[in-house]
Parts: C-alpha cells; sequence; structure tokens
C-alpha cells in the first residue's frame, strides 16, 4: 500500500516545505495539503523536487473563515467568489504538478445551494480538465461540520452524475463516511468508479488509524485487492508530535 501524508494536520506545526521534508523521511509515497496559497509555489516546488514526492491534493478556500465560513462553492449570490478560489486553486496546481483539487461546498441548503453548487462544479471541472486536474467533491460528517452542505456519498454520486463532468470525482473520506453512513467496505467497492481520492482517519476521535471502531487493517486490504492505484490520504490529527504517531505506518511496511 502507498500512502500519502496530509500536511493539513500532520507536522502542521512546521512550514510546508519541512513539513513534505518530514514526510518523505517518515516514509510517505505523496503528500497532500489544505491550504496552502500562503506558501511561495517556488518553496513548495523546491521541497516536492527535493524529495521526489507528489502533492496529490489541495483544497479551495474556506471564504471568510472569522465569519465561519468553510467553502463558498454552494452559496448562492457568492458564485464570484467561488470561481476566483477555483482559478486560484487551479493556478496553485499547475504550479506545482498537483492532479486534484477538492472544491469545498460550504454551509448551505436548499435548491438553490444545489444549483450553486452543480453550476461552480461545472466550471470548476471545465477550467481543470485541459490541466489534467480532477475536482474532487468531499462529504464532511455532521459532527465536525453542522450545516455543511454535502455530507454523504449517495448525495455525492448523485452530484457527480447531475453534473456529468469525467473530471469530477468523489473524496471518500473513511472518517466522515463511517460516521454518516458506515459500511465502509461495501460503499467503496460500489463507489470505486466515481472515487478521485481516499482519505482516513480513526472514528471517532480522528487520530492514527490503529485505534477507535474501524479496522483498517482490513479497509486497507479491502482497497488493495480493489486495485486501488494511488496511495491513500493519512488525514487525521496526532494531537502532538506527528512522528510519534506513525506505528501504524511502520507496521504496515513490515
Ligand atoms: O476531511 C477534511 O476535513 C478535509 O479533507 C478537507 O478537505 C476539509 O477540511
Ligand atoms: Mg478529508
Amino acid at each position: 500500500m502507498k500512502f500519502s501524508a496530509n500536511l493539513g494536520f500532520l507536522w502542521a506545526d512546521r512550514p510546508l516545505p519541512d513539513a513534505i521534508r518530514a514526510a518523505k523521511a517518515a516514509g510517505f509515497d505523496a503528500v497532500e495539503c489544505h491550504w496552502p496559497y500562503e506558501v511561495p509555489v517556488e518553496e513548495v516546488s523546491a521541497a516536492l523536487a527535493e524529495t521526489g514526492l507528489r502533492m496529490l491534493g489541495l483544497n479551495t478556500v474556506r471564504g471568510n473563515t472569522a465569519k465561519g465560513e468553510n467553502g463558498l462553492s454552494a452559496l448562492p449570490g457568492r458564485e464570484d467568489d467561488a470561481r476566483a478560489a477555483i482559478d486560484q486553486a487551479i493556478a496553485y496546481a499547475v504550479a506545482i504538478d498537483t492532479p486534484s483539487i477538492h472544491v469545498m461546498a460550504g454551509f448551505a441548503t436548499g435548491d438553490a445551494a444545489s444549483e450553486a453548487f452543480r453550476a461552480n462544479l461545472s466550471y470548476a471541472c471545465a477550467q481543470a480538465a485541459p490541466h489534467g486536474i480532477s475536482i474532487l467533491i468531499e462529504p464532511l460528517n455532521r459532527y465536525d461540520a453542522p450545516g455543511y452542505f454535502l455530507t454523504t456519498t449517495e448525495q455525492a454520486r448523485e452530484i457527480i452524475a447531475r453534473v456529468g463532468a469525467p473530471n469530477l470525482k468523489l473524496m471518500f473520506d473513511c472518517y466522515h463516511v463511517q460516521l454518516m453512513e458506515g459500511d465502509l467496505t461495501h460503499r467503496l467497492r460500489a463507489l470505486q468508479p466515481v472515487i478521485g481520492h481516499i482519505q482516513f482517519a480513526s472514528v471517532p476521535d480522528r487520530a492514527a488509524p490503529d485505534r477507535g471502531e474501524v479496522n483498517y487493517a482490513h479497509v486497507f486490504g479491502v482497497v488493495r485487492d480493489m486495485g486501488w492505484p494511488t496511495p491513500l490520504g493519512a488525514e487525521y490529527k496526532p494531537g502532538g508530535d506527528t512522528d510519534a504517531t506513525l506505528g501504524w505506518l511502520k507496521d504496515l511496511r513490515g
């Protein structure tokens, strides 16, 4: 199995280029992040070139976080802001050769939100396609993000079908899916054609995957047997020194 370190959480206490180097030293095969925009692309590119790791994904900005915004693309009337966030993400992704962008929906509900989200996703997919970039949408759980527009894989599957763009995919974060829907391995197999990236963390505490209610040794085996080709994203909160939480990775590496 190959694993990607999500640097939004792992080594988040370090500057992003140093976190990339730490992920390499720890044996990860790739990295991913949340919002890298404060860091010059030259610094990130240099760290990626030095380590040989690829940055697999990044997120669109959340918007006005002081006001509690958590994404813009499902907010009716905010299309200009949403598309500026999409443009920003594509430009950054192109500059560091990142193959996928998570377009964040935001806190919203109802038909107008659904229409805004689909229209903004169509825009994102059209802008990203010439660069070979996939657009990801990610259901978030109701405990961490109450009121978030996108909460289930069923909802995501319908949106992906209705938008109808080949580069629109599902971010299957096992942590969120377990909290909202469960039945992880059936869902992974059934949704494989529309999954663009897989992430994981323990449930319910979002820590390293060697604890909690999900047996990740089993889940990883199912993903391996699916022939899943790309690294799985370790997106958990280490709660201190990241290096001290990597026993699971060492065990899997043998
Ligand atoms: O699961 C998460 O929270 C992340 O993948 C994300 O991108 C939204 O913050
Ligand atoms: Mg996630």
